[in-house]
């Protein structure tokens, strides 16, 4: 029987029996073994894609929320706030209507994909749409609730890194030992910095006997982390991730350089390529976000930079479904046929 994720591991997280658990059954996510491009094949690298698309809300957002409104709740909130490029919105407003409480969420005007605003509308949560991008739209929230009587539950609130964190537990939990490289995609840089704080919690306790290189992975055109400046105009096809000025800068660089990774970019179009890879050849769609983490490790691979027979764990952080746009543009539906046999087996490439 699935558990509320606070529930499961409860003794390492900061909750008392004070604490409504306000849940929607998140976590416990599928790490599912992938084939593997040939290029991991022919090193005996081992993919695994730990799928947070599978969440209530379709992202890893849920870890956080689950965690970051029951402490709202538990501290007498009756309203959270959070500038999102999506995701974070649509999480806050489903734990928001499962907690009856209200959810204000500021948007970067134009730059959200439909799917995302759709749950934010349908859970009724009150939208804000800014003429700015998300830093601006974050600047505004964070303003907001220190003016007003509102939770802010974006990745600055501790509580979200908290939930987050309980990822590697899960990975540690289901293979047994922390993998020698966990990559995911690096936006405003919460995850990244919860994966590491939850690894090294692990190794703390004996229950890991390694720990992870991070591999981080940004988009070309929204890589403040690798150019090691903030980047005044991010563009990327990945919204989720078009963000100049991550919140969690020195998270990141701590996970990155204690664990002796890196955090590198990788373009749009190694994106797509890695988002229709996965869909067409691994069975799991994911948004092309999350898809940067198969590009980066596969970039990393042609480059011979990651260790023969090494296990490798990819964070695909959020379900496809989330970006209609995206699959459109890149699995073009054919024109209609004739209602007959012939026609159709043609279409369907049977003859
Ligand atoms: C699918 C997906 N993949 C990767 C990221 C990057 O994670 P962070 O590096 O912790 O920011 C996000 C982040 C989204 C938001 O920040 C938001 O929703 O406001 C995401 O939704």
């Amino acid at each position: 029987m699935r558990l509320p994720l606070i529930e499961r591991y409860r003794a390492h997280l900061p909750v008392s029996e004070k604490t409504p658990v306000v849940s929607l059954l998140e976590g416990s996510t599928p790490l599912l073994p992938l084939k593997g491009p040939e290029e991991a094949r022919a090193l005996g690298v081992r993919l695994y894609a730990k799928y947070e698309g599978l969440n209530p809300t379709g992202s890893f957002k849920d870890r956080g929320m689950t965690l970051a409104v029951s402490k709202a709740v538990e501290a007498g909130a009756k309203a959270v706030a959070a500038a999102s490029t999506g995701n974070t919105a649509a999480s806050a407003a489903a734990y928001a209507a499962r907690a009856g409480i209200r959810a204000i969420v500021v948007l970067p005007a134009g730059y959200v994909a439909l799917g995302k605003v759709a749950q934010s509308l349908v859970h009724g949560a009150r939208i804000v749409q800014v003429e700015g991008n998300f830093d601006q739209a974050l600047r505004l929230t964070r303003e907001l609730s220190e003016r007003y009587p509102v939770a802010l539950v974006n990745s600055l609130n501790p509580y979200r890194l908290q939930g987050q964190k309980t990822l590697a537990f899960e990975v540690v939990d289901e293979l047994g030992d922390a993998p020698h490289y966990h990559a995911l995609p690096v936006g405003n840089a919460g995850n990244i910095t919860a994966h590491w704080m939850g690894y090294k919690e692990y190794h703390a306790l004996g229950k890991a006997k390694r720990l992870p290189r991070m591999l981080g992975f940004q988009a070309a055109g929204a890589a403040p982390l690798v150019l090691g400046r903030p980047v005044e105009k991010p563009e990327t096809l990945a919204t989720a991730i078009r963000i100049g000025n991550p919140a969690s800068w020195e998270g990141a660089v701590r996970a990155k350089e204690e664990s002796g990774g890196l955090i590198e970019a990788v373009t749009d179009e190694e994106i797509l390529e890695a988002y229709r890879y996965l869909a067409a050849e691994e069975g799991i769609f994911c948004e092309p976000a999350s898809a940067a983490a198969l590009a980066g490790v596969w970039k990393l691979l042609k480059e011979g930079r990651l260790e023969p027979g090494s296990t490798v764990v990819l964070t695909l952080t959020g379900h496809g479904l989330k970006d209609p746009g995206t699959a459109e543009r890149v699995a073009r539906l054919g024109e209609a046929v004739p209602a007959r046999l012939e026609a159709v087996a043609e279409a369907a490439g049977l003859v």
